[in-house]
C-alpha cells in the first residue's frame, strides 16, 4: 500500500461520453485537490482504449472490467438494449474488481445515477455511495417527481408538442409536458436510478449553482440526503484564455484551419455523440448551412459523404470540443443541447443554435433560448420532432445568426457573455464549484 494514500474513492461512470466526461472531470479535480486520495475510475476495456491517453493526476487510476456490454461503436443500433445491459451486466465484474482492489477500503463510491445497482452494492459492502447526476438539476427535479408521470399528469409522448403545462414541479417554472422528454422506451429504466437516489448518502449535481439555484435549493429542502452542486464538470481550467492561438507540433489540422479564419466567423456544429437525425433532415441541414455561405467546423460521424459538394467548411469525426468553442474564430455553436455541450457553450460565452433531439436536450434548449436568452431554436414554435425543416429556412437562419452587426445578434451575444461571466465566477478561485467540491470531500472523508 502506498504510504502517502489515506483514502480510496471508487468512481463508476455510466459508459457514454456525456456521462464519462463529467465523472472524469470531477475525479481529476478531486485528485488534484488532495494527494492523499487514490481514485479508481472503473471502465470497460473498450473505454480504457478511448480514455487511456488522458492526462490526469497520478493518484487517479483506471480499473478495468471486461467488455460485457455492447460496443460503444454500435450502441445507437439498439439503445434500450444497451441501457438494459448497463443495468444488468456490469454489477458482477465490478464486484470482482472491488474484491481485488488495493487497500485502503473505499471511503465512498461515486456512481452515475443511472446505474441503480450501485446503491445495493454500497449497502452490501457497507460503503457510502454518492450519486452523480450528469444532466441539469431541473431535469433531476422533473424526473424525480415521476409520480406525476406515472399518474398520467404528464403525457408520455414527445413527438406531439401538447399545450398542457405542468406547473407543480417544485422549484421549476411552469413547463409544457412535451418538453419533458419523457415517454422514451427507456424512461422507466432511467427512473429506477432516480427513485433510488434518496437511499444514497450524497447527491452531486453537475450544475452551476448560480444558474439553477431555485431548483437546487428546493431539492436540498426536499431530499433527505446531502446535495452538492459541483459546477459544470467540464475541463475548463485548461482553456480559460481563448485569445491565444493554439500552435505547436501536435496541433490538429482543424486547429490550424481555425487559426487561419477571421474572428467570430465560424459556426461550430455538433449534433451529439449518439442518436442520429433522420437522413432527410440531415440532408437539409448540410445543404442549408452550405447555402448560407457561413464558414463551419462540423463534427460528423458516418455522414461525411454529404459534404462532397464542398462549401466553406471543415469536417472532422471528432475534436477537442471545449478547446474549439473557446477559439477566437468561433462565433456560434449549433448544438443538440446535451447538458455537457450546453455548459461548454455557456462557459465559452457563445450564442447557440439549439437543435435538441431527445431526453433532457429539449429542456436544455429551453434553458438556452428562454431563460438564458443566449440562443435561438432551429425548430419552429409548435413544430414536432418529426417536422422537416427545409434548407432555405436553415440557410436564412444561419446567416442571421452569424451576422455580427444585427441588433438582435448583438443582444444575444451580450447575454452569452453575461452567462459566461457567471460560469467563470463559479469555477474560479473560491467560486461555488470549488467550495461545494471541497465541502463534499470534507464530508465524505
Ligand atoms: O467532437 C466532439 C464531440 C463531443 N465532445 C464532447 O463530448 C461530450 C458530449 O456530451 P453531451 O453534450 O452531454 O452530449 P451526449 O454525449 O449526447 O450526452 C448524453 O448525456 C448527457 C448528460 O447526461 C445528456 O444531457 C444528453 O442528453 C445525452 O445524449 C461533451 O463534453 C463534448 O465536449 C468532444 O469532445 N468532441
Amino acid at each position: 500500500m502506498d504510504p502517502t494514500i489515506n483514502y480510496h474513492v471508487v468512481a463508476i461512470p455510466y459508459p457514454g461520453r456525456g456521462h464519462i466526461n463529467p465523472m472524469m472531470n470531477l475525479c481529476k479535480l478531486m485528485a488534484s485537490r488532495r494527494a492523499d486520495i487514490l481514485i479508481t475510475f472503473i471502465v470497460t476495456e473498450e473505454w480504457l482504449g478511448f480514455l487511456g491517453s488522458e492526462t490526469k493526476p497520478a493518484n487517479l487510476r483506471f480499473g478495468t472490467i471486461p467488455n460485457v456490454i455492447p460496443s460503444e461503436l454500435v450502441r445507437d443500433a439498439d439503445f434500450p438494449g444497451f441501457l438494459e445491459a448497463t443495468l444488468t451486466k456490469l454489477e458482477a465484474p465490478v464486484e470482482r474488481l472491488l474484491d481485488r482492489l488495493e487497500p485502503p477500503k473505499p471511503s465512498v463510491v461515486i456512481y452515475d445515477t443511472v446505474l441503480a445497482w450501485v446503491v445495493r452494492l454500497g449497502y452490501r459492502r457497507n460503503i457510502p455511495v454518492a450519486a452523480l447526476w450528469t444532466m441539469s438539476a431541473m431535469v433531476f427535479s422533473t424526473s424525480c417527481h415521476h409520480d406525476l408521470i406515472r399518474n398520467g399528469h404528464v403525457k408520455a409522448n414527445v413527438s406531439e408538442r401538447g399545450k398542457d403545462q405542468v406547473d407543480n414541479f417544485p422549484g421549476v417554472p411552469s413547463i409544457p409536458t412535451a418538453d419533458l422528454g419523457e415517454g422514451q422506451k427507456v424512461a422507466h429504466l432511467l427512473l429506477e436510478g432516480i427513485v433510488l437516489v434518496p437511499k444514497a448518502q450524497y447527491l452531486l449535481l453537475a450544475s452551476i449553482y448560480e444558474l439553477e439555484y431555485q431548483v437546487i435549493d428546493t431539492l436540498k429542502a426536499e431530499l433527505p440526503i446531502a446535495i452538492y452542486s459541483i459546477g459544470p464538470a467540464i475541463p475548463c481550467f485548461t482553456y480559460i484564455d481563448n485569445s491565444i492561438p493554439i500552435t505547436g507540433h501536435n496541433v490538429p489540422d482543424y486547429m490550424k484551419w481555425l487559426n487561419a479564419q477571421p474572428r467570430c466567423s465560424v459556426l461550430y456544429i455538433a449534433q451529439g455523440s449518439f442518436i442520429s437525425l433522420s437522413s432527410s433532415q440531415l440532408d437539409e441541414i448540410v445543404a442549408g448551412v452550405q447555402d448560407s455561405g457561413v464558414r463551419y467546423l462540423w463534427v460528423a460521424r458516418g455522414e461525411t459523404s454529404l459534404f462532397e459538394k464542398g462549401g466553406g467548411g471543415f469536417v472532422v469525426p471528432w475534436c477537442d470540443q471545449l478547446k474549439v468553442l473557446c477559439h477566437s474564430s468561433i462565433g456560434g455553436f449549433w448544438s443538440h443541447c446535451g447538458w455537457n455541450s450546453t455548459k461548454e457553450g455557456a462557459f465559452a460565452g457563445l450564442p447557440m443554435l439549439a437543435y435538441p433531439i431527445v431526453f433532457d436536450q429539449i429542456s436544455n434548449s429551453k434553458m438556452i433560448v428562454e431563460n438564458w436568452k443566449m440562443g435561438w431554436s432551429v425548430k419552429r414554435e409548435g413544430g414536432g420532432v418529426d417536422t422537416l425543416i427545409r434548407r432555405e429556412e436553415i440557410a436564412g437562419l444561419v446567416q442571421r445568426f452569424m451576422d455580427l452587426e444585427s441588433e438582435e445578434g448583438k443582444e444575444m451575444r451580450g447575454r452569452a457573455k453575461e452567462i459566461q461571466e457567471i460560469c467563470r465566477r463559479a469555477v474560479g478561485k473560491g467560486g461555488s464549484a470549488e467550495t461545494n467540491i471541497d465541502a463534499f470531500m470534507k464530508d465524505m472523508l
